[in-house]
């Protein structure tokens, strides 16, 4: 059983795991996570929250000398996975879809599909994706062996690459895990028995339950900005090199590229809701008209041009005004208190009958979004925390007993940290905040500063803002949305390295490089620009399908749509056992500081 141990020492179980019947209640940095006994599943607790996410175990429960406990869990597990639709609560008749992929040029072609393109153009509703990341470790003999290509499967080997890919296309690339001790081992029964989890694919289908004509879209972006939001939202053009009055945008004035999905399938009446939230119910903030007007290249500068806030609003409120509005699709692209906002907006929105469609996309540099390969921003925001991480070890290399240290966001998840250890290979320590730590004592953070100084004459720390949080004074401060307002880990860290060297008289030169708001203000890279495209396009396509209160990601590779409360359960978090931090510890030879 892989329990990942947090700062205060409660075990973050698994997903999956949840048979393992223990009860936990603790809080853990920002939010209160809770393990309760019936539900059997991390939960947030928000003091200021107006939902209560959905949290069902698939494996509550599970009697596993049951022969058909699999079954069972399966079909729970299709459940709990369904997408909540429109047809839940009306009686709809769709329409044939309007999103043609052949036969498109300048305008839009009524009915211009091809038989190829009914045959083979959507995606179907009952199509799935194989949830679990699962890496396969055999060699290619095997793979032959066990992936039939010499039975008429379509991958030829042309070359190891191609090969490989063409393989892992398959959505059979598992592992086995023989044991719960195996890393990064994610079981549900004590045998570890592979049991299948698919959820719903993402994409455009044949039938459409809005006519385009008559739909009104919404879009906004809420939470700390993330490199890629206006790709997501691509592309806004001004031209005017003034920053945008939002009580006054003339029609046509911006261009998104969300709005380049919408008008493929006909909609006109497209609009941009300032400042997140805070545009449905801030007076002084008016909707952005955006339409399809050929625009360039906003995409190449970071941030929003819609603007971000945080801050709680009622949710009534919002969806007040988003039935005065007369919008029918919502987008909301945004982190975890986002999304648990959209899926409060979507509830709200059943209860008052409205037919509106409420479709998240995931965006946050931390990577903190449950069952998601990666959330867009993130490689973006790893590769600037490069920079900051180069220009310490030099700095620290440069001097005599030069000390760097660098402080990376990540409020409950290490992943920019690690990612950015990892891919510097400058790093002599990462610290984060599923890892406890200790800075004194003979095992102590100083300790093991103290050797690298003597041995290497330098160091270079890496640390999440998260981590360590223990070693500072409780503050009660919370942000507008509720969110912890941490210590700074990074400037207590600094002075205690070199109150330390002073004391032990030993010359150290400390340089502290915190590039924050640099790492996530940044232009997306072209990775994460790519995934930014096809998460829009599929939002696009998850509402014109009629669902609502879904977001969509990037799961084992291959595009999917979600239940928001399926993913905003409790903040994803690097697993101590798993392969990628032992690889980290490896890579850095840091010890356990414990
Ligand atoms: N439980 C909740 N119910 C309803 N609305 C919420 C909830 N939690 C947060 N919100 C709203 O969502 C918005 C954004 O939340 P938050 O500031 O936590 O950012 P986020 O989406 O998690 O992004 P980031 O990853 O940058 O933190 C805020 O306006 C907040 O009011
Ligand atoms: O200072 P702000 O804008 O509230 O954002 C800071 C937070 O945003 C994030 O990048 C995303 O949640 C966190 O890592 C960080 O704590
Ligand atoms: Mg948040």
């Amino acid at each position: 059983m892989a329990f990942a141990s947090l700062p205060n020492g409660v075990g973050l179980i698994n997903l999956g795991q949840s048979h393992l019947h223990k009860e936990l209640n603790e809080c853990f940095n920002v939010k209160c996570l809770r393990f309760g006994t019936s539900k059997k599943r991390l939960t947030r607790d928000r003091p200021s929250s107006s939902i209560v996410v959905r949290a069902v175990a698939p494996n509550s429960d599970i009697d596993f000398s049951d022969p058909d406990w699999k079954q069972r869990y399966q079909e729970e597990f299709e459940k709990r996975f369904s997408l909540p639709h429109l047809r839940d609560v009306f009686d709809l008749t769709p329409i044939p879809t309007t999103f043609f992929l052949k036969n498109r040029g300048s305008q839009v072609v009524e009915d211009a599909s091809s038989t190829e393109e009914k045959k083979y153009g959507y995606v179907n509703d009952d199509d799935r994706a194989l949830l679990r990341k699962e890496l396969l470790s055999v060699n290619p003999d095997q793979i032959t062996e066990l992936y039939g290509l010499n039975e008429g499967n379509s991958c030829l080997v042309q070359s190891f690459g191609y090969f490989m890919s063409c393989i892992f296309s398959k959505e059979r690339n598992v592992i086995k895990f023989s044991s719960p001790t195996s890393a990064g081992a994610e079981c549900i029964d004590p045998n570890c028995s592979w049991v299948e989890q698919w959820v719903h694919r993402a994409g455009p289908r044949q039938q459409i339950y809005f006519e385009p004509g008559k739909v009104k879209a919404g879009i906004l972006t809420c939470g700390g900005l993330c490199p890629g939001l206006n790709d997501v939202i691509r592309q806004l053009h001004t031209r005017s090199k003034k920053s945008i009055n939002f009580a006054e945008v003339p029609a046509k004035f911006v261009d998104f590229e969300i709005v380049l999905t919408l008008e493929i399938y006909g909609v006109k009446n497209i609009v941009g809701i300032p400042y997140g939230y805070r545009g449905f119910f801030d007076k002084g903030l008016h909707e952005v008209p955006l339409s399809r007007q050929v625009v360039q290249n906003i995409n190449l500068s970071g941030g929003s041009l819609l603007g971000v806030s945080r801050g709680n609003g009622e949710v009534s409120d919002i969806v007040d005004s988003i039935q005065a509005r007369r919008i029918d699709m919502l987008f909301i692209l945004g982190g975890n208190g986002t999304h648990a906002g959209a899926n409060a907006i979507h509830e709200e929105c059943r209860k008052r009958k409205l037919k509106i469609c409420v479709v998240g996309v995931p965006k946050t540099i931390d990577n903190d979004i449950l069952l998601m390969d990666k959330t867009f921003g993130f490689d973006t925001a790893v590769e600037e925390a490069q920079r900051a991480i180069n220009s310490a070890y030099i700095e620290a290399h440069s001097a005599y007993h030069g000390i760097g240290l660098v402080k990376l966001m990540g409020r409950n998840s290490g992943f920019i940290a690690m990612h950015a250890t990892l891919s510097s290979g400058q790093i002599d320590v990462c610290l984060i905040p599923e890892v406890p730590f200790k800075l004194d004592g003979p095992y102590g953070l100083l300790k093991h500063l103290e050797h690298l100084i003597e041995n290497k004459g330098s160091a270079v720390v890496c640390v999440a803002e998260g981590a360590g949080q223990d070693l500072l004074e409780k503050s009660n401060a919370r942000d507008l949305s509720g969110n912890v307002v941490f210590g700074d880990i990074g400037v207590h860290i600094q002075q205690k390295i070199k109150k330390h060297f002073k004391e032990i008289n030993v010359h150290a030169d400390v340089k502290y490089i915190d590039p924050t708001y640099m790492i996530r203000a940044v232009r997306a890279n072209a990775s994460d620009a790519i995934l930014c495209t096809v998460l829009g396009q599929n939002a696009v396509h998850g509402a014109f399908a009629g669902f609502s209160g879904i977001t969509v990601g990037i799961c084992n590779t291959h595009y999917v749509y979600l239940p928001i409360p399926e993913v905003i359960s409790s903040a994803r978090s690097v697993d101590p056992n798993s392969r990628m931090w032992h690889r980290c510890m490896t890579s850095t030879g840091q010890p356990d500081f414990l």
